[in-house]
């Protein structure tokens, strides 16, 4: 269980994130400037904020960003130009580069779960925006961290890639029984990869319901708003 209470200022903006996530797939929703990113860069160790946050009992918010045991895949830029996409990969096991056997074994077994095996000596130039990802998502098998978060990694790709790597997302999630907090403004994504979806506003957690609710024929009030203003925009 990840528990969260922190709390985050800037200018007019005062944060209070107060919630709790269990393994699997969590969708978070919200609009434009309501605090997302900023829950996440809090998180991930990015952004210093007030209060605790803990993973199973362990309290993670004096730790460094790679002490903790989260991974977070950002819209882009995951990936270093300069290295190739096996070497990407590897980069998230020794920042040296040089691997054991056996770590090199998962850096193969990670490019193969990910489809990329055939793009190993690649540099990240030569890969269409589908493909970078799923390096990036390459890189996060190897770290074996058990949290993972997603801000928008994927807006920039067509719909049916966008399913493709939500699908892929989903899976890994459920292989590795891991925590995932996937940034969104599309309700379709949190219906699509099911688990559980989150509202937040100004800052606040509105909701943490079944991703169900959003498809049946009675969505809950708190969504009702949000909901009017995606499909008006
Ligand atoms: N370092 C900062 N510089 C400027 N504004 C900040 C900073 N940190 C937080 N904010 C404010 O925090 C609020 C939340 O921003 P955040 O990026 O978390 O929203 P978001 O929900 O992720 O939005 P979007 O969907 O547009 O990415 C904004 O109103 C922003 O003005």
């Amino acid at each position: 269980m990840l528990s969260i209470d922190l709390y985050y200022d800037w200018d007019a903006f005062h944060a209070h994130y107060q919630t709790s996530l269990a393994p699997g797939m969590t969708t978070l929703l919200g609009a434009s400037g309501e605090g997302k990113s900023t829950l996440l860069h809090l998180l991930g160790g990015f952004l210093q904020g007030r209060g605790r946050v803990s993973f199973q009992g362990q309290a993670l918010e004096h730790l460094l960003p790679y002490e903790r045991p989260i991974s977070t895949l950002f819209q882009s830029d995951n990936l270093f130009p300069q290295l190739t996409v096996w070497q990407n990969v590897a980069v998230g096991i020794a920042p040296s580069l040089s691997l054991q056997a056996e770590q090199k074994a998962k850096v193969s077994w990670a490019l193969k779960q990910t489809q990329l095996s055939d793009k190993a000596d690649q540099y990240p130039q030569a890969l269409s925006g589908g493909q970078a990802q799923r390096v990036a998502i390459a890189r996060v098998l190897v770290r074996e961290k058990p949290i993972l978060l997603l801000d928008e990694p994927f807006s920039a790709l067509d719909p049916a890639l966008r399913e493709e790597m939500l699908a892929l997302v989903n899976d890994v999630t459920e292989r590795f029984d891991m925590t995932t907090l996937l940034v969104s403004h599309m309700p379709s994504e949190a219906v699509f990869v099911g688990g559980k979806v989150m509202l937040i506003e100004k800052g606040k957690i509105m909701a943490n319901e079944e991703a169900s609710v959003l498809s049946g024929g009675q969505i809950p009030e708190v969504f009702s708003h949000y909901l009017r203003m995606t499909t008006a925009s």
